[in-house]
Formats: C-alpha cells, sequence, structure tokens
C-alpha cells in the first residue's frame, strides 16, 4: 500500500533546518554528502575540525533507532574538501514513511552540496560475492517504489526538481570510472564488484524463496535502503556514488543452517572499515577537484 503524505515537509520548512544548520556550522558549504550504511559511521573518522550536531537539536529531523546508526550529523573537511557526513540513517522499517528516510537529501541539496555517496551493508546474492567484499552500484530496483511506495509521490516540489526525473546516469558514470582507478590504486581489485542493488522494505532477512527470486531476476546485492536517497537526491540533481559492503551470504540453498543476524553485519562492516575509509577519502578528494574549488590540490 502507498505510504502516507500527510505531514510532508515544504520546501520553506526544510529550509529553516537548512538555516539552522548554517548558524551552526559557521556557514561553511558542504560540496559531499555521506551517507553511512550499517556499521559504517567510521566513514565519518578523519575529519578534520569535525563540527558534530546530534539530530535531537535538528528541527523536524527524525531520530536513528537501529544498533550501528548513531544518529549526528558530522560536518569538516575529509581529503581537503568540505563535507557533511550523516552517521545513521532512516530507514522504511522504523516506521518512518519514505519522504521522512530521505528528508537529509534535501537537506543537503539546500547546504550547497553537488556530490552524494551512499552506502549500506547488504546481502550477496550473487553467489560469487564474498562477506567484505564491495559492489559498487550501478543499478538499482526498487520494489518498494514499483508497487508505489515512492518519496517523490504527492505533489511535487518544484523548486527541488522536476515531476517526472529520468534514471538515467542515475549512479554517476564518471564518478564510477573514477572508483576503478581508485580500487586499482588501493589494491582492492579482488574485492571489487559492480552491480546491481534491490531495496526491500525490511525489515527481515530475505526467505530463500525470495533469495531465487532476486537472483533470477539479476540482482547482486539486497539490502533494506540506498534507493529512496538516490531518487530523491537525483530529482534535485546531486550527483550519486553508492556502494555495497557485503555483509552476509544471501542464502539460495533449502538446506543451509546459516541465518543472517544484525551482529554479523556489523561486524563485517567493523573488519572493512580502514580500505573503506581510505576509498571514500580518495572518492572525495576526486569530488572535490570536479570543479573549482579550495582543496589545494586542482
Ligand atoms: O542502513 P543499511 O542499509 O546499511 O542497513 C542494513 C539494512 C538493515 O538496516 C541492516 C540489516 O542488518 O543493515
Ligand atoms: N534485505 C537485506 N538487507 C541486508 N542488510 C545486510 N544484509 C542484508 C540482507 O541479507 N538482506
Amino acid at each position: 500500500m502507498a505510504d502516507s503524505i500527510e505531514g510532508r515537509y515544504s520546501y520553506y520548512q526544510l529550509k529553516e533546518t537548512a538555516d539552522y544548520l548554517k548558524e551552526n556550522i559557521n556557514c561553511m558549504v558542504p560540496k559531499v554528502a555521506i551517507i553511512c550504511g550499517s556499521g559504517l559511521g567510521p566513514l565519518a573518522e578523519g575529519i578534520e575540525n569535525p563540527i558534530e550536531i546530534t539530530y535531537d537539536r535538528i528541527p523536524c529531523f527524525p531520530k536513528s533507532t537501529v544498533i550501528g546508526h548513531s544518529g549526528s550529523l558530522v560536518f569538516g573537511c575529509l581529503s581537503g574538501v568540505p563535507v557533511v557526513v550523516m552517521k545513521g540513517r532512516f530507514h522504511f522499517y522504523e516506521g518512518y514513511p519514505v519522504w521522512k528516510v530521505t528528508m537529509p537529501c534535501r537537506i543537503f541539496k539546500l547546504l550547497g552540496c553537488s556530490f552524494l555517496i551512499v552506502t549500506n551493508a547488504a546481502g550477496g546474492v550473487n553467489q560469487r560475492f564474498k562477506v567484505g567484499d564491495i559492489m559498487m552500484i550501478k543499478d538499482h530496483v526498487f520494489l518498494l517504489g514499483l508497487s508505489g511506495n515512492n518519496p517523490l509521490r504527492g505533489p511535487n516540489e518544484d523548486m527541488f526538481g522536476r515531476r517526472v526525473p529520468s534514471m538515467t546516469n542515475c549512479y554517476d558514470m564518471d564518478l564510477r570510472k573514477h572508483a576503478r582507478k581508485v580500487v586499482k590504486q588501493l589494491g582492492l581489485e579482488k574485492k571489487f564488484h559492480e552491480g546491481v542493488y534491490a531495496s526491500v522494505g525490511g525489515p527481515n532477512y530475505e526467505s530463500v524463496a525470495e533469495m531465487r527470486m532476486l537472483s533470477t531476476v539479476g540482482i547482486d546485492a539486497v539490502g533494506m535502503s540506498t534507493v529512496p536517497e538516490v531518487l530523491v537526491a537525483r530529482h534535485c540533481d546531486l550527483a550519486v556514488f553508492a556502494f555495497s559492503l557485503i555483509t552476509n551470504e544471501g542464502i539460495l540453498d533449502y538446506n543451509s543452517t546459516k541465518k543472517p543476524g544484525h551482529l554479523e553485519v556489523l561486524k563485517a562492516a567493523k573488519a572493512m572499515e580502514g580500505p573503506l575509509q581510505d576509498f571514500v577519502k580518495e572518492m572525495v578528494k576526486f569530488m572535490g577537484c570536479k570543479k573549482p574549488c579550495n582543496c589545494g590540490c586542482c
């Protein structure tokens, strides 16, 4: 059933939230926003001169309720580029409507961001994928959206974007091309894949029959987030780069006794903390140089 659009924040309400943040970050203008997936909050480590603002202080912001999503925005510089990092995202399964799950993306736009990096923990549907592998997202299947539950449903906010956005180049080709170079530079080739991410509602992991169905239609990884945020980001013309960390094997065998669990997911994320931080730093450096900026490396 489609989500209620009642209570949706208007452009002007979101602008008030953005203005509150601007006042608290010395009018810094972040160029890149980074959304941390489950257990991937440490991506914020290494931020220079951080200013951390917890969600409970931010007008209109939802609360994080999932372990591994701490609940704050961190502003500062990464690789010399002004960034905002979202430590703790919102999920549909927490009870939030999809428009609320995605409202931070509009805030990022209003703060002046041009790029969005979206990360997630995901189950490997593709049986070649191993725990700890990185899958750069080249396309998606949005199961909630296909059935009508889309964050862009309802009156269009023309101040953000067009009524009917295109999904062409949704996951920016230039950024993906650069990521392939970074992966070689960091020696991560054996752990790196490109693939299609399916976003489901959660909170349960998939049954064997569901995993088999996803595999049959060409899905490589499955998770409970990302695509709603990407849709709203593309609607307001943020360039998007997204990847999944494969935290558990998808189970396609009825004889398997393996059970995926959130602690296993967090453990896999912890084990890849260092390489993922290096990967993100390099991508941010490239984004900082894509248009004239003050990063000192252009
Ligand atoms: O926020 P992400 O998509 O990384 O979180 C995934 C999906 C569920 O919240 C959780 C399952 O363990 O990890
Ligand atoms: N839906 C889903 N989300 C995940 N997040 C981390 N692992 C999984 C998984 O196996 N399935």
